[in-house]
């Protein structure tokens, strides 16, 4: 039985290691955070299918700021419609924490605000119920 409903939400959170880093200034690759969205909607799929269901397409993302190596990085995943057996995800990631090299290499802090660096919508089928 299905608990698939519109508004189902999972978080995850995440620091992002230095071994990470792939472009000038420790910046991490796009492709990073497309497979925390993957782990996020693979939850999203068991909690609401008791499967670990399939990423079938994304049908927008957007890299909004970067992500750098020493982030905190916190990802989400809502449900928006509930199909047959396909379900579509709204998709967030925002740094929570960032490191502060100019006052010491180990420097970091909490972020005021959450900086939102990627937004995404995709679709996720399970099996039939
Ligand atoms: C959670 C994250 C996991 C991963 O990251 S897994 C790794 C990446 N993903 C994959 O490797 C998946 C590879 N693709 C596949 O295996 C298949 O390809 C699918 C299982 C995704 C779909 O194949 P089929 O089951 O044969 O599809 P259908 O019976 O034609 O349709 C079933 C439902 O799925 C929707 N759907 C199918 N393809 C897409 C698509 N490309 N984009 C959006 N929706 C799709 C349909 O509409 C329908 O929906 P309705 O059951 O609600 O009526």
């Amino acid at each position: 039985m299905s608990k698939a409903t519109i508004g189902l939400t999972v978080k995850h959170r995440r620091y992002v290691p230095y071994s990470h880093a792939h472009y000038a200034g420790n910046l991490v690759d796009g492709a990073y955070v497309l497979a925390l969205f993957g782990d996020v909607a693979t939850e999203v799929c068991i909690q609401a299918d008791g499967d670990e269901g399939l990423f079938a397409s994304y049908s927008d993302v957007q890299f909004l700021q970067p992500l750098r190596a020493g982030d905190v990085v916190e990802v989400s995943a809502t449900i928006s419609r509930v199909g047959n057996r396909s379900r579509d995800l709204d998709f967030s990631a925002y740094v929570v924490c960032r490191g502060r090299p100019d006052r010491s290499a180990s420097a970091a802090e909490v972020l005021g605000e959450p900086l939102e660096i990627t937004r995404a919508k995709g679709t996720v089928v399970v099996p039939v119920g």
